[in-house]
């Protein structure tokens, strides 16, 4: 059994940013999360992109602001576990809580933080493409220099799929966009600029089969109207069909659920003893379903959070720029 003061559910933003605020207020912390890797909807679905709202960062890349969150984040030195969903929640007669996850992992805490954004979420399947054992699928688009000398092959119709067919034409040996319908559901603004890219678009197509021993080398397209199937070439497929999102087991753990949210006070309490929640999955009058918004609510859960472990705790942490013990490995004297 693992043994902690705090254990947070969810390592997207605000749940990276609420591990560092944890080690400020010197608390055993644990993170689970559900993907492989930290970085939630930003790592997984838009680790290229540029974001312009993070406060004192007025352009950042999805994964540099990610790889500085897992950085300040280590400060607290958490325990963190990855691939493994949270899933029963049991409170114990101390107060405290036993969290297990859907591959045993039992975690004794103090409290719980849900910052579990979205849910779980899973890619939309793909059949053909899922079928495919060998390697040459990307489900997360590395930077388009990665890409220089590849056939690149992707599926979709959103904005993932048509914004990183535009990038990927600059760098790849050639990109194909296959989309299963006639229209995207794309920015009209950004279907525009993939139309003078050098990609090639073929609509109303799917893949029905992915050719290749070890990696992938071509992919079977089937098109709607003329029955007729090519053979193109591919040695990279970026499935971007988008994700299908669930709350997943924390439904069942009494919580007050609102559509695909859990109802919370201005403490970010969520009405379950020792069990708070921040980032995208809170809901209260006037939420506004922004990063900036979930760094300052786990902080505010981390606090109250602290203050309910240790009663007579001031609930104000101090000031960052005051305390040495929260500085970044290598940063400071
Ligand atoms: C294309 C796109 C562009 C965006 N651009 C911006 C932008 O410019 N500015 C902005 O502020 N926001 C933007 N957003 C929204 C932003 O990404 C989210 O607000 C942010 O990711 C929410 O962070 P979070 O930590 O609350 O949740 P998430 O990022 O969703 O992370 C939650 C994590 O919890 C995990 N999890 C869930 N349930 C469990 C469980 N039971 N057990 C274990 N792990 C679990 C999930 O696997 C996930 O990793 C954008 C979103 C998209 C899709």
């Amino acid at each position: 059994m693992i043994d902690c003061d705090l254990l947070i559910i969810g390592a997207g933003p605000a749940g990276l940013f609420a591990t560092y605020y944890a080690g400020m207020r010197d608390l055993r912390v644990v993170v689970v999360d559900s993907l492989t890797h930290v970085g939630g909807q930003v790592a997984a679905l838009y680790p290229e992109k540029f974001v312009y709202d993070v406060a004192g960062l007025p352009a950042v890349r999805g994964r540099d602001l990610i790889a500085g969150l897992a950085e300040q984040a280590q400060s607290a030195r958490p325990q963190i576990i990855l691939g493994e969903e949270c899933s029963t929640l049991e409170d114990q007669s101390d107060g405290s809580v036993i969290v297990t996850t859907t591959v045993g992992t039992a975690i004794h805490c103090g409290a719980v933080l849900i910052t579990g954004g979205i849910g779980r979420f899973t890619p939309r399947p793909l059949p053909a493409v899922d079928a495919f054992t060998g390697s040459g699928i990307h489900r997360v688009v590395g930077p388009a220099e990665d890409y220089a000398g590849h056939d690149v092959v992707i599926v979709g119709g959103g904005d993932s799929a048509v914004d990183w067919a535009t990038m990927l034409a600059e760098t790849a040996a050639s990109v194909t966009l296959i989309h299963r319908r006639e229209r995207f559901t794309a920015h009209e603004s950004s279907v525009a600029r993939v139309r003078e890219s050098a990609c090639r678009i073929m609509t109303q197509a799917e893949i029905i089969d992915v050719i290749g021993s070890g990696g992938v080398q071509r992919v079977l397209v089937r098109d709607a109207a003329s029955e007729s199937i090519e053979s193109v070439p591919a040695s990279v497929i970026i499935p971007a069909l988008g994700h299908i999102a669930s709350l997943g087991p924390l439904v069942g753990w009494g919580l007050s659920i609102k559509g695909r949210q859990i109802e919370v006070g201005s403490d970010m309490a969520t009405g379950r003893p020792r069990v708070y929640a921040a980032g995208d999955i809170t809901d209260y009058s006037g939420k506004v379903r922004l990063m900036v918004v979930g760094f300052g609510e786990a902080a505010t859960a981390v606090n109250n959070i602290a203050v309910v472990l240790r009663p007579g705790e001031d609930l104000f942490p101090g000031h960052s720029s005051e305390l040495a013990s929260t500085l970044p490995v290598g940063i400071g004297g």
